[in-house]
């Protein structure tokens, strides 16, 4: 029977000329797009509360004249999406269906427009032929006012048309029965579907069961129905190359969330390698790309760079599928998953703000929000790197000549270096705090952070333990390179590592294991974390689904940033403010100046 109705329910269902006339040969067909936003499908148990999401938050588009693939794992919600999209789900009083459907731009109920559904298995009456039963097909669905030659040859156009020829006058037989073969079976079941003239044409799995040659028949048919001006779409389990080169789009699935939507063949893998480089467009300190680039490239390569000679369909499907090997492999896979499924619903979010026009009605609730807890991580991502590298290159600037002056009074034995150090700290404290103090008055209100006093005070300090912290820092590179232009180069390189990261562009908990230890040692991380938990602590969010984030904590979660509290991140500040100082302490007291020793002069020179 038909499946559960989409929600929103529809309004009035127009009625739809029904006699339509189907063109000869299938020509012609009026061109249909299908869009779909945030689908939800979810099983509830018996007591009425969801036990899972078979399709959760699921949105993307299929145009005429290109043939669109479902793909993703077994289990992870091709054929339940496909059957959304048909309109064919079976009902179920465990199944919640939600979400929009457009057809052309109208809501799918209004319907207008015909399709073809090719099921997985093939049902046929195994004593006909080819001709036999398309045939019948036709008597059943043609109009009977269609003159019989028209018939026979709108059917001969089809056996054309899908490679039936040589098999028109076999019988389709069964199991006990030898008839043709799988491929031509899946293709006769088209060719039964496309009698009617569809705009859309469905098919489940339509290559499952064949040979590899068999498979590749049946895509390529589908292709070419697609180029005559068909909406095709399919779902499909993990294709070979071939088959892979033949699709226009694909929406990869993994346990009911999409991972990725869009061109097929190259697109998705340059998306996936790309995945974690965006930095670059908002990077400022652009002398330093070249070292971060290295980093991230050899994050990435090792990640989500489909390796030459491998099908893209297999990478893809290794890359949203769950590794049941180990224990680790089943956590670390999931895990992986999960940072896709976010990345692509980011990406999904900002592209449905910044583009208005196809802006479905309820995608705009969590777009907002998704935006809105971007923004206030975008502002505390910004004011740690503002006051790190303010403080850093204030101290980079200055203190190699003041090194030079240092060296000589030492050298003089005006004073030895502890008490240097000690009471230039503490002459520099009130400068050093002035800065990051002024920078909070200024920007806390105009970036509307919280608007409380506790946590402006909160904010203050944060980036103030910050700002000495970038100062010790400076002071260390400061005494390592052996002039200011050498530790102008070398102080914002290596504070870019740390701003890389820090948390904002490099996940902490998808940092590869042997780049663990920058983020611990970032002065940007802590900072960061303590801006964000600052921010975030306490909020609630509006809720429109039960899988939308509801309060600040989740955001924080979401981002890798919560379990801690601002305490200690200012603890950890404060760890990494005494380690560059005794860097520094260590290094000037290394590097102290050295005089060539006079030596008394040897007997043998005396006598020259
Ligand atoms: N009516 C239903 N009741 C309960 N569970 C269901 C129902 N329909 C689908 N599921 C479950 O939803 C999940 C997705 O099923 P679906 O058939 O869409 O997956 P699939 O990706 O097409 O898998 P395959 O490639 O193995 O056919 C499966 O775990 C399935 O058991």
């Amino acid at each position: 029977g038909p499946g559960p109705a989409l929600l929103p329910p529809a309004e009035d269902t127009e009625d739809q000329d029904a006699d339509e006339e189907a063109g000869g040969g299938g020509g012609g067909v009026p061109p249909v797009t299908i869009r779909w936003a945030r689908i939800t499908c979810a099983l509830k148990n018996k007591r009425g509360e969801v036990a899972r999401f078979l399709l959760s938050n699921v949105s993307g588009e299929a145009k005429p004249g290109r043939l669109l693939a479902l793909m993703g794992p077994s289990g992870s919600g091709k054929t339940t999406l496909l059957n959304v999209l048909a309109g064919q789900l079976s009902a179920s009083p465990s199944l919640h269906l939600s979400g929009h459907l457009y057809v052309n731009g109208r809501p799918m109920s209004k319907g207008g427009y015909k399709i073809a559904y090719v099921r997985q298995e093939d049902l046929f009456f195994s004593q006909l032929t080819v001709r036999e039963t398309l045939s019948l097909a036709a008597e059943l669905q043609l109009p009977d006012t269609m003159a019989p030659e028209r018939k026979d040859s709108y059917i001969n156009d089809l056996l054309l048309r899908l490679g039936l020829v040589n098999c028109a006058d076999s019988i389709v037989g069964d199991a006990k029965v030898r008839g043709i073969s799988g491929g031509e079976k899946k293709r006769l079941a088209l060719a039964c579907e496309l009698i009617a003239s569809p705009s859309v044409i469905f098919a489940d799995e339509p290559t499952t069961g064949l040979d590899a040659f068999q498979a590749e028949k049946v895509m390529e048919t589908l292709r070419k129905l697609a180029e005559y001006g068909h909406t095709v779409i399919c779902s499909i389990h993990q294709p070979r190359g071939s088959v892979y080169s033949k699709f226009d789009d694909i929406v990869l699935l993994s346990e009911g969330e999409v991972v990725y939507m869009g061109p097929a063949k190259e697109e998705p893998l340059s998306y996936f390698a790309s995945l974690g480089l965006l930095f670059f467009t908002h990077l400022v300190p652009c002398i330093l790309l070249f070292f971060s680039f290295v980093v991230l490239v050899s994050v990435n390569i090792s990640r989500y760079q489909c390796p030459d000679h491998m099908n893209p369909a297999e990478f893809l499907a290794d890359l949203i599928s769950v590794d049941y090997s180990s224990a680790e492999t089943v956590q670390s896979s999931r895990k992986r998953i999960e940072n896709l499924i976010e990345a692509f619903a980011n990406k999904v979010a900002i592209s449905e703000v910044t583009n208005s026009t196809t802006k479905p009605e309820g995608s705009e609730f969590s777009a907002k929000l998704v935006q809105k807890s971007t923004k206030k991580q975008r502002r505390a991502k910004v004011a740690a790197i503002n006051t790190a590298m303010a403080a850093l290159t204030k101290t980079v600037g200055v203190f190699p000549k003041e090194r030079a002056i240092v060296d000589r009074e030492r050298a003089k034995g005006s004073y030895a270096l502890g008490p240097y150090l000690s009471s230039k700290l503490l002459a520099e404290i009130p400068i050093g705090a002035a800065f990051p103090l002024i920078f909070g008055s200024i920007l806390y209100p105009m970036a509307k952070l919280h608007p409380t006093f506790s946590r402006f005070v909160k904010f203050c300090s944060i980036v103030t333990v910050e700002s000495f912290a970038a100062s010790a820092m400076g002071l260390t590179v400061g005494a390592m390179a052996p002039t200011t232009e050498a530790a102008m180069a070398l102080g914002p390189s290596l504070m870019t590592v740390f701003i890389v990261f820090g948390g904002y562009y490099v996940n902490p908990d998808n940092t590869p294991v042997i780049f663990r230890w920058i983020p611990r040692i970032s002065l940007i991380r802590w900072a960061f974390q303590g801006l964000c938990i600052n921010e975030f602590k306490g909020l609630q969010f509006e809720q429109q689904h039960s899988y939308d984030i509801q309060t600040g904590e989740q955001a924080l979660e979401r981002f890798s940033l919560g379990g801690i509290k601002i305490a200690d991140t200012l603890v950890a500040q404060g760890r990494i403010l005494m380690f560059w100082y005794w860097s520094t302490y260590l290094l000037l007291k290394k590097n102290r100046p050295k005089y060539q020793p006079l030596l008394p002069p040897s007997e043998k020179g005396q006598n020259k």
